[in-house]
């Protein structure tokens, strides 16, 4: 499908920041400055309505904490705001992981990356339109000199990130940014909503794809969703993660996520009797009817009335294509329908199933033998129902003086939330038959070239160490942005999903388990430990003198 363009492509609202109404002829004119020109259509120069240019489904820039704001007019003042610095982004623990059983290690689990074509979105489009200067003036903070710098500020630096549906694991950078520090402040609470949200259902969405194995999953959350937006990105972070449909229009039209559906308990109700609800319905979609059957009782009328549809359907050469339950024992129904629809020569009649399920209760249903073909999902996934949060964070690493850059360091109470400092690279090592064995972070300017053998150290415990060799080294952060160009071509929404999956199968499955997964190992190189140590020892002594 081509895109269609909207006046905000055709009249870049980053030039021209105003609209002219004029009160003569109601021509709107698209201005640089509010100052009245001659009207385009009717010559008039008199009378105009002078409105800010904006495009509200790309009102970015105050997408922002005040706080921000007020580092970066903190920064403007002292002239230090185009200093260029290095952030990272990553995460220090993962979602969904919880111990059980009597387990007391090391808790692995792992990310899987989105959200990184919103990002480049809101970096392409990034700008303070003239209401937003507007209502930063009534604040009374911030000097003219601020707003007129605001106004003119765009996304200018360099933006390396790992390809959107990578696998991830903690405290391994996933962006790094080089940038004025004005501008990596501005964008810090977008890129982190962006990336977190986008990245959780992703990773949701991978571990359902654990579970569900290979079988139909239609992502269904739209109702149960924190917000409108939140659904049709959900519904694309799904699709990614190997849903193959949603029930979401709006996904289906922004994205092109494929969308299906079967039809709710109330259409059941609405006629005199349950089978001449099925038979209108099939009649009407003899090529896509999944009918309900638990409106009443399944066993004694859904699939029975079910059953005579089907038959009805074969009479005039159609087939119906599923049953759906949605409440009871879904193992024990799910079974009993199997039965009774191969008993009535219906064996091509699939069975779907929704009702609150996630990868546990799919997975348990699975051991019981569960005859389900098809999983409806909505609450549990477009919620991250048992873990709401990815704790993604912005930091700092690096700022340029003068002559050099210096690797900046936060000194923390728990050692896991030091961070690595400087600028960097990461690299994930690859066995002869592509299996990922670990990741290795290091510093930008070291190589791997001639090295044979890599020992990956852990970073806390110096008994766990794992020696590498026979790899092969695979950078994972890629050129997105270059001096504030796009240089990244975007992929498809199928070659995301696809991307996604390749990565997924190069893990064993003991690090993508849904229980108590093996620690995958992430290392830290020699040379970047060892800046991280005098850095750490630096300020201790520093903060005792
Ligand atoms: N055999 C099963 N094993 C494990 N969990 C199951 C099984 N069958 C259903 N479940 C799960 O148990 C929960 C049942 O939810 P609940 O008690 O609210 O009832 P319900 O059957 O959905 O009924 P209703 O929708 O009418 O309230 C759901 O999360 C469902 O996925
Ligand atoms: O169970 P979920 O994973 O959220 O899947 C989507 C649910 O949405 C619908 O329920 P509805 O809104 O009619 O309410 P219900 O919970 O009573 O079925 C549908 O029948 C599913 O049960
Ligand atoms: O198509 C369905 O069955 C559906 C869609 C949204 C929510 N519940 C069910």
């Amino acid at each position: 499908m081509t895109p269609y363009k909207t006046l905000f492509d055709v009249i870049d609202p980053k030039i021209y920041r105003f609209v002219h109404i004029c009160q003569t002829c109601g021509q709107p004119n698209f201005r640089t400055t509010d100052q009245p020109q001659k009207c385009a259509a009717c010559d008039e120069t008199r009378s105009f309505e002078v409105l800010p240019y904006y495009d509200p489904s790309r009102d970015y820039a105050l997408d922002a904490d005040e706080y921000a704001l007020s580092m970066m007019y903190a920064l403007y003042k002292k002239g230090l705001h185009k200093t260029e610095v290095v952030f990272d982004d990553f995460y220090r623990k993962a979602p969904f992981v919880k111990p059980t059983g009597d387990y007391q290690g090391e808790l692995g689990g792992y990310v899987a990356f989105g959200g990184l074509e919103q990002l480049i979105d809101i970096l392409q489009n990034l700008y303070f339109n003239e209401s937003d200067i507007a209502y930063l003036r009534s604040k009374n903070l911030y000097d003219e000199d601020f707003l007129e710098e605001l106004r003119n500020l765009r996304f200018t630096g360099h933006l390396d990130a790992m390809e959107e549906g990578q696998i991830v694991f903690p405290n391994t950078p996933y962006i790094r940014i080089i940038a004025p520090v004005i501008e990596c402040i501005w964008i810090e609470a977008q890129l982190l909503n962006t990336i977190n949200s986008e990245s959780l259902l992703m990773t949701k969405g991978a571990r359902i794809i654990t579970a569900t194995d290979g079988q139909t999953v239609i992502e269904m959350g739209k109702r149960r969703a924190q917000g409108r937006d939140a659904s049709v990105q959900g519904a694309r972070a799904a699709y990614i993660a190997g849903f193959h449909f949603t029930s979401n229009l709006k996904a289906g039209k922004k994205y092109g996520v494929p969308t299906t559906g079967t039809h709710a308990h109330l259409f059941v109700q609405f006629f005199p009797s349950e089978l001449d609800a099925f038979l209108a319905f099939a009649e009407v979609f003899p090529a896509k009817s999944i009918l309900l059957v638990d409106t009443f009782d399944v066993l004694g009328s859904g699939i029975p009335n079910a059953i005579k549809t089907a038959k009805i359907m074969e009479e005039h050469g159609h087939r119906l294509n599923g049953i759906r339950l949605d409440s009871g024992d879904l193992a024990y129904l799910s079974k009993r329908a199997r039965e009774m629809l191969d008993n009535a020569g219906l064996s091509y009649v699939k069975i779907a199933a929704s009702s609150d399920l996630d990868e546990y209760t799919i997975a348990s249903l699975k051991l019981q033998g569960a005859k389900i073909d098809v999983w409806g999902i909505g609450t549990k996934f477009i919620t991250a129902y048992d873990s709401p949060a990815l704790g993604g964070v912005h930091k700092i690493v690096a700022r340029k003086t003068e002559r050099e850059w210096i690797a900046l360091i936060k000194i923390s109470e728990n050692l896991d939330k030091i961070i690595n400092p400087g600028l960097k690279k990461v690299y994930r090592l690859y066995d002869r038959n592509g299996m990922a064995k670990g990741d290795y972070i290091c510093l930008q300017e070291e190589t791997l070239d001639n090295l044979t053998e890599i020992v990956l150290k852990h970073p806390t415990n110096p008994l766990k160490s794992k020696r590498v060799v026979d790899f092969t080294a695979v950078e994972l952060l890629r050129p997105i942005f270059r001096n504030g160009q796009l240089v990244y071509q975007k992929p498809t929404l199928d070659e995301i999903r696809d991307f996604h999956r390749k990565q997924k199968s190069t893990f064993w499955e003991e690090y993508l388990r849904l229980d108590n997964p093996e620690v995958y190992p992430v290392a830290l190189s020699d040379r970047l430990r060892a800046l991280k140590d005098k850095l750490i020892h630096d300020k201790r002594r520093h903060s005792l003198t």
